[in-house]
């Protein structure tokens, strides 16, 4: 399992970590803030309710998390590091010395918002390890991460960090030319120092503000940005008559991005003293959770339709399939044939998995199985398959979104023509339900009943003799309404 070292686990190296064990990552985080290991699960907390859910296939197993005493420790045995610590200069020199006196070859991204790479690599040991990764809170959801490199950075070695994080689910994009702020804080900043005047001047309050974003131009510029946006806005003729139209405002007085308001007590407690009472009656995790939620729906309908980060997820979701791994199941024991991972459109109106999902996850496990003996595809087009005659599911728990489910299978009888299964759906090694079936061998041109392929049973019945040994899983031959004894 590749391994991640975070340096600073504040908001932002906290979101680094939780993608990176989402992603199946081994983490080691190095934090000086007594407080680090609660903030950090807090945000883990709710990441694991939010990644999951953007995923159609299931995640791989969550790595593991470990805090390390010493920064030293951190970095040992690191294929990639992430410094997260404060936006101070000097501090992010410290601590990069220290990162690679310890590991002065392991490839060092920092999560930087204005700093040039050639800034952080200034007297470093190994600069050409040293570049700008980028990323958006809540890093967990948001894809986008620049990618800045200086001219001491090699560009093979910036085209597999733009790999590893595609493998995590990121969108990197290259900044070719470095530049304080790169690209997305340059904008930001702009709207941040405008926003500012605007409340400084008593023109509008943070909730004004926040409203002209989010009701207008804020949805447009979360599916098309800003050049696609304009385009249209210039109506058939696009971006020409648009900027015939606009072009003028340049030298109007549009803007007051040339001057910077005092940064000072009054406009401190004047920001802060609104903001309190736009948004004071929520906590910031409760308002983390509101946020990942809308984050959510926007970026599933944009995967609906294949545009924009919801391509990115779509591309996510196609390597995924490629890297999990083919069933390879003990037959001396029950079988785990599948891997399941609970998805929104799993869930009901009592906020669980829904029952006819249950039906879903025995299908999938059977159908792993029915491959295994030799009864897949193949077999089907070729005239014959196993249709289910019965099936009793017995609920003994919940499962919830983005649980991680297993099926596993236990041949409780079979002969030429029947295969009585016991399917066992699990979280974490308890059973969340069973499902017991009797399914008929039939040759489907003539829709009748008839012995299965010698191939098949060749296959079937040792797993068949080999289960005979297994306890009788409870629940088996039971039927609804009969009493617990
Ligand atoms: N907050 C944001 O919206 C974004 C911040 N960034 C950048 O990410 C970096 C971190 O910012 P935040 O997470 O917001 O700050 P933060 O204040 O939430 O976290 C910084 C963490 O670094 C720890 N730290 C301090 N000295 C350390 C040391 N010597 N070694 C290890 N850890 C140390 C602190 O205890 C703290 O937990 C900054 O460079 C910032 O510009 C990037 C994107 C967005
Ligand atoms: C305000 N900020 C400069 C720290 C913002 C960022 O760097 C990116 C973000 O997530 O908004």
């Amino acid at each position: 399992m590749p391994k991640a070292a975070i340096i600073g686990g504040g908001v932002i190296g906290g979101g680094w970590a939780a993608r990176f064990l989402l992603n199946g990552w081994e983490v080691a985080v190095y934090d000086p803030d007594p407080n680090a290991e609660r903030t950090l699960a807090a945000v883990l907390n709710n990441a694991r309710a939010a990644l999951p859910a953007l995923s159609d296939v299931p995640m791989p197993p969550e790595g593991t998390l470990r805090f390390a005493a010493t920064l030293a420790e951190a970095v040992s045995g690191a294929d990639y590091i992430q410094e997260s610590t404060p936006e101070r200069l000097d501090l992010k020199h410290r601590v990069l010395a220290e990162v690679q006196a310890s590991a002065p070859d392991t490839p060092i991204g920092s999560s930087t918002s204005g700093y040039k790479p050639s800034q952080l690599q200034e007297n470093a040991r190994n600069p050409g390890a040293i570049f700008v990764a980028h990323p958006f809170n809540p890093v967990y959801l948001l894809p986008l991460v620049e990618i800045v490199p200086s001219a001491a950075n090699d560009a093979a070695g910036i085209a597999d960090i733009c790999a590893l994080m595609r493998d995590i689910g990121m969108f990197p994009l290259h900044v070719r030319k470095e530049i304080d702020a790169h690209i997305a804080d340059r904008f930001l900043e702009a709207v941040w120092r405008e926003a500012l005047w605007l409340v400084k001047d008593g023109v509008a309050t943070t909730e004004e503000i926040d409203e002209a974003i989010r009701m207008g131009f804020g949805l447009r510029w979360a599916q098309m940005g800003l050049f696609e946006t304009f385009r249209i806005a210039g109506g058939e003729a696009g971006m020409r008559h648009f900027l015939a139209q606009f072009g003028p405002c340049l030298t109007w007085p549009w803007t007051r991005l040339m001057d910077v308001p005092e940064f000072n007590d009054d406009l401190v407690n004047l920001i802060a003293g609104q903001s309190d009472d736009q948004s004071g009656h929520l906590s910031i995790r409760e308002l983390e959770r509101i946020r990942d939620a809308n984050l959510i729906g926007f970026l599933r309908v944009l995967k609906e339709r294949n545009w924009g980060a919801g391509r990115v997820l779509l591309e996510h979701d196609a390597r995924q399939r490629q890297t999990t791994p083919a069933p390879t199941p003990d037959t001396a024991a029950p079988m785990v044939m599948a891997q399941m991972q609970v998805l929104p459109g799993w869930i009901d109106y009592n906020g669980h998995m829904t029952e006819s999902r249950y039906l879903f996850a025995s299908s999938e496990t059977t159908d792993a199985f029915l491959r295994f003996i030799g009864a897949g595809l193949d077999y089907v087009q070729g005239g014959h398959s196993y249709y289910t005659a019965e099936t009793h599911i017995l609920h003994h728990g919940e499962a919830k979104l983005g649980h991680r489910l297993t099926g596993s299978v236990q041949v409780l009888g079979a002969d030429e023509k029947r295969l009585h299964l016991f399917i066992r759906i699990a979280r974490d090694g308890e059973t969340v339900a069973s499902v017991e079936q009797m399914l008929l061998h039939v040759d489907t041109a003539a829709g009748r009943t008839c012995p299965a392929a010698p191939a098949v049973l060749e296959r079937l019945m040792p797993i068949a003799k080999a289960h005979q040994t297994l306890p009788r899983p409870t629940g088996a031959g039971r039927h609804v309404g009969q009493r617990k004894d």
